[in-house]
């Protein structure tokens, strides 16, 4: 139609009707010629990139793979060995199925910014559900779970965080004013309780904190359990840990519909069904809207609670008593005299307010817990999938071609230990965080770049928490600093490496004593 227009209409006799038609040539072929040529050129790419090879691939056992080692020496182990043995990349097959590890900053900018549509935690992801719960986090789809995460992180703002800050001092201080003079704690087990406390008073207000003291934290505990490598696999294997994880799940969802119920019936008609007088997590999601002007259901809330208090607790509390186990260890007491001379002179300037700004000024122990997070990465391996291929390059020029379909992981427990990285890595060292002038994208000061640091991981799926989760250590341990001298009387803890979350193994036994700390210049 369009080309008999043209003839038609269009074209005149003579010299001008010469360049009209070859305008008009061009016009009408112009776009045939474009799409040959991104043709060729796309192919030509993929001709090239066809031509890189996959990753290189660790010896295993038939069928089983890998998971003959992995029984035998541990994640750990088997992870380092085929670092050492392979390189930033490689390969291993675990019941048959692929996985890519990507150790390296250099490696790791597509595993932290690729696409959703391209690098997905979807698929690596479907192990959460039977703890999250329904209508929430993986059992729904992509936008829904972005609004999720949008409410959590309206409800993570400075100002929201400062709010938070006085009710965390409160219940730290309330918690510590019932230690003796003199006494000796299983510190995890304190702080785990602590935590709970702390997190279910600023995330979801007086209501949820009450029930807290009964069975909340051991029902947190439980469903923590039951998230071991094995659910990562068979998420509902009929094992006792995952028996009690779905027990621990329906009473929580209880105990919250309650709660939410009740806050709901609360709420008056002529505040447009808001609740005025509460500003607390558990508001924010009620109140909560997603994009396309749908509110919250009851069911959604609730999962959204305990998903919140998932991700919060386990990770918070073992950071705050690998931070004391670090900090007390005996090759470390320069360190544990920098925090408190710290404190010394906080208290000089501010007497004993404790408030966000005040947390602010606090960097040497924001440094100790920071490098806590290197050493004890709370989340020993990251999962993505990939559901389109994609190119890696190494730090030695080494080119890879990930392919589509396999699972794709950075584990942080290697990848934080990188001696070209991190110097002398093994060694606690707070202060490799603290020279001046040190951007985002070079956290570790050597020029290795971005993604050098990936505790609260990065990129398009960063931890939404991260300030909530350092205010709330560093409330702990500055109060403890300021209120205790301390003392650990039980052996550096070993890692429990048999859950998902790592976090430390057995008891991990104080000693303290009081005391009041006099302010310093
Ligand atoms: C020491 C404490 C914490 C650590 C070490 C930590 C670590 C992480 C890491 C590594 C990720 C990235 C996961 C990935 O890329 O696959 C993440 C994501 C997330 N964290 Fe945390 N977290 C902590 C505390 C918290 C707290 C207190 C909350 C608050 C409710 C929270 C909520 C979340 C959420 C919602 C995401 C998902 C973000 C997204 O996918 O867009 N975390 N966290």
């Amino acid at each position: 139609m369009l080309l008999q227009h043209y003839t038609t209409h269009r074209i005149p006799s003579g010299r001008t009707g010469n360049m009209e038609l070859t305008t008009f040539i061009w016009l009408a072929f112009a776009p045939i010629l474009m799409i040959i040529v991104s043709t060729k050129i796309a192919r030509q790419r993929t001709r090239t990139r066809r031509s890189l090879p996959p990753p290189p691939v660790a010896t295993g056992v038939p069928l089983l793979g890998i998971l003959p080692a992995l029984l035998a020496k541990g994640p750990l182990q088997v992870i380092r060995d085929a670092h050492a043995e392979m390189g930033s990349v490689f390969m291993v097959i675990l019941l048959r199925r692929k996985v890519t590890f990507l150790v390296g900053p250099e490696v790791s900018s597509h595993f932290y910014q690729g696409l959703d549509s391209e690098i997905s935690q979807d698929e690596v992801s479907q192990f959460t559900i039977p703890t999250f719960g329904p209508g929430v986090a993986f059992d729904v789809d992509f936008a829904t779970r972005r609004g999720q995460f949008r409410f959590f992180g309206d409800a993570m703002k400075p100002a929201k965080l400062r709010t938070y800050a006085s009710l965390m001092v409160h219940e730290v201080e309330e918690h510590f004013a019932r230690w003796g003079q003199s006494g000796t704690v299983n510190l995890k087990q304190e702080l785990e309780h602590l935590v709970t406390l702390v997190a279910s008073r600023c995330l979801f207000g007086e209501d949820v904190r009450s029930k807290m003291l009964g069975e909340v934290a051991t029902h947190l505990r439980e469903l923590n359990d039951g998230m071991s490598l094995v659910t990562i696999l068979f998420p509902h294997l009929p094992i006792p840990a995952h028996r009690r994880r779905d027990r621990a799940r329906a009473r929580l969802g209880e105990l919250f519909s309650d709660i939410v119920r009740s806050r709901k019936a609360s709420c008056t008609s002529e505040s447009g069904g808001r609740n005025a007088q509460v500003d607390d997590m558990l508001q924010c999601l009620i109140d909560s809207r997603y994009k396309d002007g749908r509110g919250t259901t009851e069911t959604e809330v609730v999962g959204m609670l305990v998903s919140a208090l998932f991700a919060g607790q386990h990770t918070s509390s073992s950071t705050g008593t690998w931070t004391g186990a670090r900090l007390l260890e005996r090759d470390n007491a320069g360190h544990l005299r920098a925090a408190v001379r710290e404190q010394e002179r906080i208290l000089a300037r501010h007497g004993d307010r404790v408030d966000y700004e005040v947390l602010q000024e606090m960097e040497t122990l924001h440094c100790c817990v920071k490098e806590t997070l290197r050493l004890h990465p709370p989340a020993m391996v990251l999962l993505r999938h990939a559901r389109r291929s994609f190119v890696v390059r190494t730090r030695e020029g080494e080119e890879y071609e990930v392919p589509e379909g396999c699972t794709v992981a950075t584990p942080l427990v290697v990848h934080h230990r990188l001696p070209y990285v991190y110097g002398d890595p093994e060694r606690y060292e707070p202060g490799r965080f603290g020279v001046p002038g040190r951007g985002p994208d070079d956290e570790a000061g050597d020029g290795a770049g971005a993604f050098a640091y990936t505790a609260f991981g990065s990129g398009r799926h960063a931890c939404i928490g991260e300030a909530f989760a350092y205010m709330q250590i560093k409330v702990i341990w500055s109060h403890l600093l300021r209120n205790f001298e301390m003392e650990m009387v039980s052996p550096f803890p070993e890692t429990d490496w048999n859950v998902v979350m790592p976090g430390p193994k057995g008891k991990v036994m104080v000693s303290y004593k009081r005391r009041l700390l006099s302010a310093g210049a």
